[in-house]
């Protein structure tokens, strides 16, 4: 289900609510980067758990793009190219793909969908690509994360691979996933945990159950961001109200304006100071008063899109933080601002990363002998250079 095309949501569309389809871009996107405001909500679990199962149901009900990991990098396979070969034994060890190369497709494939909001199913399945992904795309809003034991995931692996036609669901591949799993993809659910963004839900119910509790979660969070909006509006409001009843009382003041009435900046004395001597501009000062505080509004609205980022903790680095001037009127025009950071990269091994992640997200998509779909060309020393040896 795509974006491109479909009506938009509106500039303050919560992150997740009933609507299909996929909801496009808010705000306009800049040809080849990734929508301002983009979203993602992580879906992890051990292999066979159900996250894809779990996946089409939110897609069918929640107005959010889904992009599985594991299927952008079985189409590259598909594809023949040689990138599809070395991906191809790589998951035939029950290993894992370099984070460029899932990144580069992840990030090429959110870019062309023209969605702002994603679901991303099966990644970040260890630290390192949790934290790039941190810094080259996006904080996720949320983390959902499937438990299941091993034994019924092997069960339902076994099951699946009666039909499914992938080479990883077998018994000996089925165990190397599963140390890959323990080993590597169980700390990023501890990371995101100690961040306070992951939300466990028991896989072992059928799935009809299992996605009554997804649909609570994304309540809550739906619930969370309502509260937020309404946050932001009222601080918005209190603001508003502040800046119209200093004009109220500026107009209000006699020609001489008593030193004790400046409470809040010294420009306003100074504002004041011409007052005293010409009053047809003192119209003019707050009419341009007025327009100050529509601006506000306006800027204050883009803030309520982005509050949700703003949510995010500011315990990490790379989280958005959101500055808070102590007083609104103390400030002036400014009053409360949310400032969004994009991290800088704290090192030339992680330039170079970005680079080539973002190099190979909009390298030129061709299509494959069949005609049906879309290749990424990673650039050579993003790809095999990256990869290590075919085991
Ligand atoms: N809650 C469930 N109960 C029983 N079987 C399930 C459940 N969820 C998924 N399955 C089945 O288990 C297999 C793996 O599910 P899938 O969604 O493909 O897992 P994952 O995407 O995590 O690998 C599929 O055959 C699916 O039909
Ligand atoms: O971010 C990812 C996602 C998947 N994979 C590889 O793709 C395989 C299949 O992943 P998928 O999520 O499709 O299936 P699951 O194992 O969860 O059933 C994994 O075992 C890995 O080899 C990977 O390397 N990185």
């Amino acid at each position: 289900m795509g974006c491109k095309g479909s009506k938009s949501a509106g500039v303050n569309a919560p992150f997740v609510a009933e609507a299909q389809p996929a909801q496009p871009a808010t705000a306009p996107q800049k040809k080849g980067e990734l929508p301002p405001g983009t979203e993602v909500l992580f879906v992890l679990g051990g292999p066979g758990s159900g996250k894809g199962t779990q996946c089409d149901r939110i897609v069918a009900k929640y107005g959010l793009k889904h992009l599985s990991a594991g299927d952008l990098l079985r189409d590259e396979v598909k594809s023949k190219s040689a990138l599809g070969l070395e991906l191809e034994s790589i998951m035939k060890e029950g290993k894992l793909v370099p984070q460029e190369t899932t990144i580069a497709l992840l990030r090429k494939a959110m870019i062309g969908s023209g969605c702002q909001r994603f679901l991303v199913d099966g990644f970040p399945r260890a630290l390192d690509q949790a934290k790039t992904f941190e810094r080259t795309v996006c904080l996720p809003r949320l983390v959902l994360f499937f438990d299941c034991p091993l034994e019924t995931m092997e069960e339902r692996l076994l099951s699946r691979g009666k039909t499914s036609g992938r080479s990883d669901d077998n018994a000996e591949t089925i165990k190397k996933r599963f140390k890959t799993f323990q080993e590597q993809s169980i700390p990023v659910v501890d990371y995101y945990e100690e961040r306070g963004k992951v939300k466990k839900i028991s896989a072992v119910p059928p799935p009809e159950e299992v996605f009554l509790e997804v649909q609570q979660v994304l309540e809550g969070l739906q619930a969370q961001q309502a509260g937020e909006a309404a946050g932001a509006a009222q601080a918005i409001a209190a603001e508003n109200q502040t800046q119209a009843v200093g004009a109220m009382q500026v107009d209000a003041a006699p020609d001489t304006v008593p030193s004790t009435r400046t409470t809040d900046s010294g420009k306003r004395t100074t504002d004041s100071g011409k007052r005293t001597t010409d009053s047809g501009k003192q119209t003019t000062d707050t009419g341009k008063r007025t327009t100050d505080s529509d601006k506000r509004t306006t800027e204050s609205g883009k803030r309520i899109t982005e509050s949700g980022a703003a949510a995010l903790p500011a315990d990490d680095a790379t989280a958005t933080t959101t500055a808070t001037a102590a007083s609104p009127a103390a400030e002036g025009t400014e009053g409360i601002r949310e400032v969004k950071q994009r991290p800088s990269f704290v090192g030339i091994e992680d330039e170079v990363l970005a680079a080539k992640i973002e190099e190979a997200s909009q390298a030129p998509t061709k299509m494959s002998a069949d005609g049906s779909r879309s290749v990424v060309e990673m650039p050579a020393d993003a790809s095999s250079a990256a990869l290590p040896a075919a085991a």
